[in-house]
This record gives structure tokens, sequence and C-alpha cells, in this order.
């Protein structure tokens, strides 16, 4: 796998129409072996960019850069594929699919990169275990409490193994030991040479960041 070593924002713009323009003129640079938390009161616009970083959104301005490779206005399969193969998003909502189980939730983004899924599974399984899901696996995510789902959504980021994590209030549904063991696994992520953005208020999680951006 190709390795990960920057992720950048250039003089990113976005609005969502003309009366709402989020982010104007906005850079930073995220190495690897950072956890850097992206910080600001409701509606700076932390989620956005998130998925700006993420390549979910197209900024109208500016550019993302992985590796120094501009990627932001790729034509939308190349952002997917490299969205699949790069980074795992942990969105603030967990977005789980209601319709499938935990494990099908956690395993589904295997199937964009035609992994196998055996062993997509005892990944999937391993990380669970970590996190304290693993009972749930055969459930449904109407079936599990908020902070459960935001732990499922953490397997599913995670599952790749991926360069990049992004994720939007991570400890937010959490009590302060389950916190913890998320906030140690983004270390080991970070340790491993992965570069890691959280987009949070949360205190505790920031005085864990490396380095704070607040927007
Ligand atoms: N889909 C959308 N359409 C229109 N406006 C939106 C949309 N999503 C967000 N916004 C607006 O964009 C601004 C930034 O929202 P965003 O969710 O990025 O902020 P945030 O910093 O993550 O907020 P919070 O801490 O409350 O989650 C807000 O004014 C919000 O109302």
């Amino acid at each position: 796998m190709t390795v990960v070593t920057r992720l950048e924002a250039r003089g990113l713009g976005f609005a969502y129409s003309p009366d709402v323009v989020v982010l104007e003129g906005w850079s930073a640079l995220f190495e690897a072996g950072e956890i850097v938390a992206v910080t600001g009161p409701s509606g700076a616009g932390k989620s956005t960019l998130m998925y700006l970083l993420g390549l979910m959104l197209v900024p109208r301005s500016g550019e993302v850069l992985v590796d120094g490779i501009p990627v932001a206005h790729l034509p939308d399969t190349d952002r997917a594929r490299l969205r699949a193969s790069e980074f795992g998003f942990v969105f603030q909502d967990a977005s789980l699919d209601a319709t499938r189980t935990v494990l099908d939730n956690i395993t589904e983004t295997a199937l964009y990169r035609r992994t196998p899924r055996a062993p997509a599974c005892v990944r999937a399984r391993e990380l669970m275990a970590r996190f304290g899901v693993d009972l749930r696996a055969e459930h449904r995510p109407g079936q599990i409490s908020g902070g459960q789902a935001q732990r499922v959504a953490l397997c599913r980021a995670l599952l790749a193994s991926p360069q990049i994590v992004l994720a939007d209030e991570p400890t937010g549904n959490l009590d302060h030991a389950t916190a913890e063991i998320v906030i140690e696994v983004l270390h080991h992520v970070a340790h491993e040479g992965g570069t890691v953005v959280v987009a949070t208020h949360d205190p505790y999680l920031i005085s864990r960041c490396t380095r704070v951006i607040a927007l």
C-alpha cells in the first residue's frame, strides 16, 4: 500500500449557498504521526471541513492534497477509490445502515475495495472486541446504544487500516473509559505513521491531541 505522509488543505473555500459561506481561503498541513484537533464553536464549519478533507464535498476554491497531489477535483469515481483505500471516516452521527447488521455495516466498505469477506470479518471481529461491541455483531443499529453505534462507526473506519483517519466528534457519546479506548486507538494509528484529524468540542480529547487548530 502507498504510505501517505501528508494531508494538506490549501486555500479551501466552501459555501452551501451564497449566504452560507463556511470556509474562505483556509489552509493547514497535517503530518503523519499527528493527531490534530480541529475545534471551534457550533456552526463554525468543523464537519464541513472534515467532509472536504475526506473528499466527500468538493471545495468551490482551493485544493486538498494527499502527499502533494491535488485530489479535491478528481472525478467522483477516483475520489471514491482514494477514499476507500486511504481514508477512514467517522461521521458525527455514526451513519450506520439501519437495515443491515453491525457486522455487515463494518465490513461493507471491504466490498468497495474488493477485499474478500472472510478476512474482512476476522479483522472486523478483532476491532469489535477491542472496542467492546463484539457481542452486538448480529444486532441492527436500532438495537444498540448511541455510544455503541459510535464505536461500530470507528470499527468501520479502521477496517482497512487507513493512512488518514478523519473523525467528527469520535468521543461525543462515550463515557470516559470508552473514550479513552478510542483515544488510545487513534494514538496507535498515529504511532504507526497514520495522520489523524478530529473535529471536537471535548476538552479531554483536545488535551490528548498533539496539536490544536481553532476554526
Ligand atoms: N447541508 C447543509 N446545507 C446548508 N447549510 C449547511 C449544511 N450543513 C451545514 N450547514 C451550515 O454550515 C455551517 C457549518 O456547519 P458545520 O456542520 O460544518 O459546523 P460545525 O462546526 O461542525 O458545527 P457543530 O459543532 O454544531 O457540529 C452552519 O452554519 C450550518 O448551518
